[in-house]
């Protein structure tokens, strides 16, 4: 029965699909909630038909699934790294085995196309298999002392952890979270988006397949009420976020008051600078994939794109024409390029931002509209056409907050270092761009920004291989690359004494 919407998955359609299992998952099993009062529905964005009802869980759910990641942390952290490995590298290769499915899942419940949210699987598989070749080598130092004292250090795992997603990578977060804390030797209770609750659940099963003990990966369902029960718990030792920057800075204050370690991966407004020097087909292509991927709705997109002055007509010439090429409609066909946004409300934010540019006075290039599709079953998605904004300047709403949609506001400038300035002019630091022929330049660039990555001649090629989060209030701590085993681990020091003891008293 686990498997049973999973299974159906190869003849499902855009406005067939109906989740009716439970979509918590705590000591090896899905578990049913235990009340149904507090359900909320579940919308299907391309059709705003309902998906599925997500029932929050409550104090004693909660508690349940976190002793129930304890006790299989306790096994879990004995065995070995290698051990380890060999069960995520299981897990990685069902997941493999499974991407069509969970892909058209992934893509029916959060209105991503089923080309991203293919990618999108294969990006979560990738990770695992990263991190359980990072399991076996995970080590500490050996320290030599005066008279042949000597000290060790050992890598251990902190041991219940907590992950909170947003709803705009769902399977991708709950894996990014996951692997490297188990790869660590911890447990992770992790609660999905209320609003994307349904592939959280798959993972969980793929983790028990590959033979996890039970209750290593929990999903606990639920909003601002559950997520604030997993931060004040005593028995969890760490939280990793993603999501809001005012949910961000909740999430910490609660963790604050029991010292728990904290990663946010929050928002950002990155800039995408472009040179006159650059390969203007390769720049426009960059400024569409900083952009519109998953409808715009993604952390690290370079929203500001700043264009030197002297090339700016031919790049919106070109943007442009891209931009009202793209094919938007039903996420499941394989020629779609964008489909809707997440919900209404986003949807009726980000056309708010849309219409407060244009009062502004910003000029609206193409797009920016709502967007009904011709096929009659998307008549109640939530769709909006793509939308490039000119005559933007540094002090408009639409460039200085996370809109958070396909919406893509461009400003000119004129030298190198006024870019800079301007484009380290907000608060957020996740990510930043840069297009130009010239090396130097590249480099002196990348050096400036002030934000966790920059890409150079390219964006948002985001591989599990590289350190990803923020600077400044885009958020602390990373995910992905080795450096993330740090915030999954921590030391203990062992000294250990070969002579007789010295004491001064
Ligand atoms: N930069 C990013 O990665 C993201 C940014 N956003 C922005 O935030 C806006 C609102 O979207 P939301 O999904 O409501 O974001 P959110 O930041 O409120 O939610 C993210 C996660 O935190 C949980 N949460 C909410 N309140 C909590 C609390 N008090 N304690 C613990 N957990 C809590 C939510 O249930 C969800 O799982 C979006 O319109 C977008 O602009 C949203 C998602 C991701
Ligand atoms: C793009 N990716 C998958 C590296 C980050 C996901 C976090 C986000 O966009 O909210």
């Amino acid at each position: 029965m686990a498997q049973s919407t999973l299974d159906s998955m190869p003849g499902a359609s855009t406005g067939t699909v109906v989740v009716t299992e439970p979509l918590n998952f705590w000591g090896g099993k899905r578990v049913k909630p235990r009340e149904e009062k507090n359900a909320e529905p579940v919308f299907e964005p391309a059709t705003g038909r309902v998906l599925c009802q997500m029932v929050p869980c409550g104090a004693e759910e909660v508690d349940e699934a976190i002793q129930s990641a304890y006790a299989a942390y306790q096994k879990w952290s004995k065995m070995s790294g290698m051990e380890r490995a060999r069960v995520m590298l299981e897990a990685a290769r069902i997941m493999r085995e499974r991407r069509e499915k969970i892909a058209k899942l992934e893509a029916i419940n959060n209105g991503k196309t089923i080309t991203e949210a293919l990618v999108n699987i294969d990006i979560s598989w990738k990770i695992i298999e990263y991190y359980a070749g990072l399991a076996g080598t995970l080590a500490g130092q050996h320290i030599q002392l005066p008279g042949g004292a000597f000290a060790y250090s050992r890598r251990e795992p902190l041991g219940v952890c907590v992950g909170i997603g947003a709803w705009n990578f769902p399977f991708v977060i709950a894996t990014m979270k996951s692997a490297p804390a188990l790869a660590c030797g911890n447990a992770i209770v992790y609660k999905p988006s209320p609003m994307a609750p349904v592939t959280a659940v798959i993972l969980a099963e793929i983790y028990k397949e590959a033979g996890v003990p039970d209750g290593l990966f929990c999903v606990v369902q639920g909003g601002a009420e559950t997520g604030s029960l997993l931060c004040h718990h005593p028995k969890v030792a760490k939280v990793s976020f993603t999501g809001s920057v005012p949910t961000g800075k909740k999430v910490m204050e609660m963790s604050a008051k029991s010292v728990k370690q904290v990663t946010l991966e929050l928002g950002g407004k990155s800039p995408l600078i472009i040179f006159k020097d650059c390969e203007l087909e390769n720049a426009v292509k960059g400024a569409l994939m900083a952009n519109f991927l998953t409808q715009g709705q993604v952390c690290c997109n370079g929203t500001r794109v700043f264009v030197q002055r002297e090339i700016m007509p031919q790049f919106l010439e070109e943007v442009v024409k891209r931009t009202k090429a793209i094919p938007v409609g039903d996420p499941l066909l394989g020629s779609t390029r964008m489909g809707p946004l997440i919900s209404k409300p986003q949807l009726e934010k980000v056309l708010g931002f849309v219409s407060q540019a244009k009062k502004e006075g910003a000029r609206v290039l193409c797009g920016g509209d709502p967007f009904v599709p011709s096929d009659p079953k998307l008549k109640g998605g939530y769709f909006m056409s793509p939308c490039v904004l000119d005559n933007c300047r540094d002090d408009m709403t639409c460039v200085k907050e996370e809109i958070f949609g396909p919406v893509m506001s461009v400003l000119p400038f004129d030298t190198e270092e006024e870019v800079i300035q301007r484009a380290n002019n907000t608060t957020f630091g996740l990510a930043s761009g840069v297009f130009t022929r010239d090396i130097s330049r590249a480099h002196r660039v990348a050096a400036s920004m002030e934000a966790g990555t920059c890409f150079i001649n390219n964006y948002n090629n985001n591989p599990m291989e590289l350190p990803f989060g923020g600077y400044k209030m885009s958020g602390f701590g990373r995910e992905n690359g080795q450096v993330t085993i740090e915030y999954y681990s921590q030391l203990k020091t062992v000294v250990v004494e070969m002579g007789d003891v010295e004491s001064l008293f």
